[in-house]
């Protein structure tokens, strides 16, 4: 393996050493998994605390599989975590900035600030060429701009260079889908950096073809590289608002849209993936993508092609009017002008986190529903199987509860709201003995409503 002196030419007849500049979500996942590859990999960030505990061993975020890995790719030696720049610019050839990219406070564009700070920092710290490659999601143009800062800060002479490369992975799946990828996107702006991203690449590759699959690869420009991304996120926000859509029609005209949903799918040009219907996306990404690009596009004077995807964003937005408006009438109250009263309602809350499996709590829709209920005067009590940690700090006025069984004892109506698997195989029978009455709405879409108004619930489902 090439010690820290070597340059990028001679290490790339190998493997390159990697950094991850941002260990949150993406940074941590691909970390451990390109240790796991065989690469010699440094995780950066500036939250002293996060490092201590991966370097302990302790992965800070839920993400299942991950945890062994961490433990696993520590102990080879090939994986370390760091909050000292200097270290990291020493050690890697090849750099991927993974840090976040959140909404802008008031505004729709992304904040790029924690980019600027980790590339000054970084490129401050350089003494030889190196690859800095972009990994969080952007707006068009911001490599440019990257490319911009590192010849302002970096030493000069040194040549180094910006590339992109987007990344899809899903949270709860991050793991397979670093490992294996559905496809690799990656832009490079000269043949040596374009060989360093394949070297670097290499290692998914090859596990490809010892598992006979194969993993496409389109290398482009660096704005196309930008665009694929919230592109790709684009798309899938707009195929769940367009079911949601159709969840509000079917409810006017007495349609189901989980049969329409399975029925469209099976037409392989529509595709079943992401059409389930409920409470609307949320999450760190779809969110926050929408509303960049909208804004990236308006900057570009091209705004008005993407009205529509203001539309998305606001069909997104009324699911949890529209769901704190079911439980209301499911619970027998009416909505006067500022919604429903729901004082005396003892809601059983099941689900906090933007989804299954993470315990990621950012633009959650079930959090935030919650909360509207409490501000509508109910009784919320919240119970999630791992979000209950992040979800209390952010809405301390809720009540949390460690089990399912002491979120529903004596509940006027059930919320089933993540489809965590612990909810989705919820019996009617037995809970319906635990509850105070048998009402219960399904955000999931998960449960069939012949076996639960059979066992005497009144239930509402989202679009159905
Ligand atoms: N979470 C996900 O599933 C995916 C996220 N992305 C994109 O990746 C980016 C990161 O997302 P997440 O990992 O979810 O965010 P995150 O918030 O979990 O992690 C970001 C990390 O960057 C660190 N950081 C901030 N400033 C820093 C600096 N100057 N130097 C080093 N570290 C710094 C933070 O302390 C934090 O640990 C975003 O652009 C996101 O849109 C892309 C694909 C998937
Ligand atoms: O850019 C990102 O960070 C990532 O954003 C999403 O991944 P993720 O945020 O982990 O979550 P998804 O599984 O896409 O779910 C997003 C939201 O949509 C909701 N959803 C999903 C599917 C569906 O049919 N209906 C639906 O309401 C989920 O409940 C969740 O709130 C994309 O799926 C990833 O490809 C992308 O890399």
């Amino acid at each position: 393996m090439a010690n820290a002196s070597q340059s990028p030419s001679q290490n790339t007849t190998t493997r390159p050493r990697i950094s991850f500049l941002g260990c949150g979500y993406l940074g941590t996942t691909y970390a451990v998994c390109f240790a796991e590859l065989g690469y010699e990999v440094i995780g950066y960030d500036v939250d002293a605390a996060k490092i201590e505990s991966l370097n302990t061993g302790v992965l800070p975020i839920h993400e299942p599989g991950l945890p062994e890995l961490l433990k696993k790719n520590l102990e080879t030696g090939r994986l370390r975590f760091t909050t000292d720049v200097q270290s990291v610019a020493d050690f890697a050839d090849v750099h991927f900035i993974c840090v976040g990219t959140p909404q802008r406070k008031g505004e729709h564009r992304a904040d790029l600030s924690y980019i600027e700070t980790a590339v000054v920092d970084l490129s401050q710290h350089l003494s030889r060429k190196v690859l800095i490659v972009g990994k969080s999601t952007v707006p068009v143009g911001t490599a440019t701009w990257v490319q911009e800062l590192v010849d302002r800060h970096a030493p000069e002479g040194l040549g180094v260079e910006v590339g992109w490369s987007p990344e899809f992975l899903q949270e709860s799946n991050a793991m397979h889908d670093v490992l294996r990828p559905n496809r690799i996107v990656y832009a490079a702006q000269s043949e040596w950096a374009s060989q360093l991203l394949k070297d670097v690449h290499r290692g998914i590759l090859e596990l490809a073809a010892v598992e006979d699959r194969e993993v496409p690869v389109v290398e482009t420009d660096l704005a196309t590289a930008e665009l694929v991304k919230v592109a790709a996120n684009a798309f899938l926000a707009t195929k769940i608002s367009f079911i949601n859509a159709m969840a509000d029609l079917s409810e006017a005209a007495g349609a189901d849209v989980v049969d329409l949903a399975r029925a469209i799918g099976y037409d392989q040009r529509i595709g079943n993936k992401f059409l389930r219907a409920g409470i609307g996306f949320g999450g760190g990404c779809l969110p926050k993508d929408i509303r960049a690009l909208s804004a990236r596009a308006g900057e570009l004077g091209v705004g008005e092609s993407f009205r529509f995807l203001d539309e998305v964003d606001a069909v997104n937005t009324r699911r949890r009017s529209h769901t704190v408006r079911a439980v209301a009438e499911l619970a027998g109250r009416s909505s006067g002008p500022n919604g429903p009263d729901l004082s005396g309602v003892r809601i059983a809350y099941l689900g906090a986190t933007f989804k299954p499996d993470t315990d990621d709590i950012r633009d959650s829709p079930a959090l935030d529903i919650a909360r509207r209920l409490r501000s509508a005067r109910a009784d919320v009590v919240v119970y999630d199987p791992e979000g209950l940690e992040n979800a209390q700090g952010f809405a301390p006025e809720l009540s949390f509860v460690k089990t399912l069984a002491e979120a529903v004892a004596g509940a006027d109506v059930v919320c089933a709201m993540v489809p965590w698997e612990e909810f989705r195989t919820l019996d009617p029978e037995a809970l319906g003995q635990q509850v105070a009455e048998r009402r219960i709405l399904d955000g999931m879409n998960a449960f069939d409503p012949v076996q639960w108004r059979k066992h005497g619930w009144s239930y509402q489902g989202i679009g159905r």
